[in-house]
């Protein structure tokens, strides 16, 4: 299969029962249902909003599985490779190779975000998981405001490193993303550009070839739309979604920390008819109760219930 990932790739949340397990039959529908959504290009797993990390190795595995078998062939199952050290992190990739993904999404080594990274790191971290593993990569790169955000040159050398397909690019720092986005597009052409700034899509929605994000988990007919309405350069019809999507970005996006915007989307889920429930799992916490009901006249005002 092609990795072509120009659209929209939803990062689903990963449901669970009300003891606290993985809820798989309700994976496997919430996955049926976003890869039959048109201009889904594929399903990402195990990252943020999915709770990968607060799953055991096997737990994760099990998810892939049934999302790769969800899925049917209609597109790629792409699973967040979290693991701190590289050779824990290149491990976690064979499973998920062995369980069916196509890809994997690399996330930075955790302690990088409170103690940086030494020179050259970043790149051997993709150049060994990849090798190790032979799964094709997705660059991740944090936020400006973290440690683990990667500068331009050392974008340019994880991206020119066998088996980098993509880059997920979570900035948010328009400086930054105006002056690297160029030259990333100008030194590596055939790098795959995706955003992941779910809490002011409009912003990037203009230089990217997609979006790689948890909202689309949750509304992926209109980001559908939004992406396709940025790459014909659209403004007006691009500025029309976001403005019908803006009370659910708020409702979602614009709590306390991006972390609570999990609990908020698995309540998305539910009050959309897809999942039977929002259960999350530790360290995450419920949402005050006011949350529901700012997320239903949300989704609402967006016309998605
Ligand atoms: N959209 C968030 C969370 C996703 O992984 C980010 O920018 O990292």
């Amino acid at each position: 299969m092609t990795l072509d990932l120009r659209g929209l790739t939803p990062a689903p949340v990963t449901p669970f029962t009300p003891e606290g397990e993985v809820d798989h039959a309700s994976l496997a529908a919430l996955g049926s249902w976003l890869a039959g959504t048109d201009g889904v290009r594929g399903l990402v797993c195990l990252g943020h909003a999915g709770e990968g990390t607060f799953l055991t190795a096997e737990e994760q595995t099990a998810v892939v599985r049934t999302l790769v078998e969800a899925a049917d062939g209609r597109v790629p199952i792409i699973a967040g490779i979290t693991g701190e050290g590289t050779r824990v992190a290149a491990l976690e990739a064979r499973r998920a190779v062995e369980a069916g993904a196509a890809a994997g999404l690399l996330y930075p080594s955790h302690g990088w975000l409170r103690f940086g990274y030494q020179p050259g790191a970043p790149q051997d971290r993709y150049r060994a998981v990849h090798e190790e593993s032979g799964l094709p990569l997705i660059l991740f790169q944090y936020p400006d405001a973290t440690k683990a955000t990667y500068d331009l040159e050392t974008q340019l050398e994880i991206s020119a490193q066998p088996g980098v397909f993509a880059t997920k690019n979570g900035v948010r720092n328009m400086r930054r993303w105006d002056t690297e986005i160029p030259v990333l597009r100008a030194e590596r052409p055939d790098l795959q550009i995706l955003t992941c700034h779910d809490e002011y899509l409009l912003h990037t929605m203009f230089d990217v070839d997609g979006a790689l994000v948890g909202y689309g988990g949750i509304a992926p007919e209109p980001l559908v739309r939004l992406i396709e309405a940025g790459r014909a350069r659209d403004y007006a019809l691009a500025r029309e979604i976001h403005d019908s999507l803006l009370p659910l970005t708020k409702a979602v996006y614009h709590r306390g920390s991006h972390m609570e915007g999990t609990v908020a989307l698995k309540i998305a889920l539910e009050l959309r008819g897809v999942l039977p429930g929002a259960a999350v799992r530790s360290p995450l916490l419920p949402l005050a109760d006011s949350a529901r009901g700012e997320i239903e006249s949300a989704l609402k005002h967006a016309g998605l219930i």
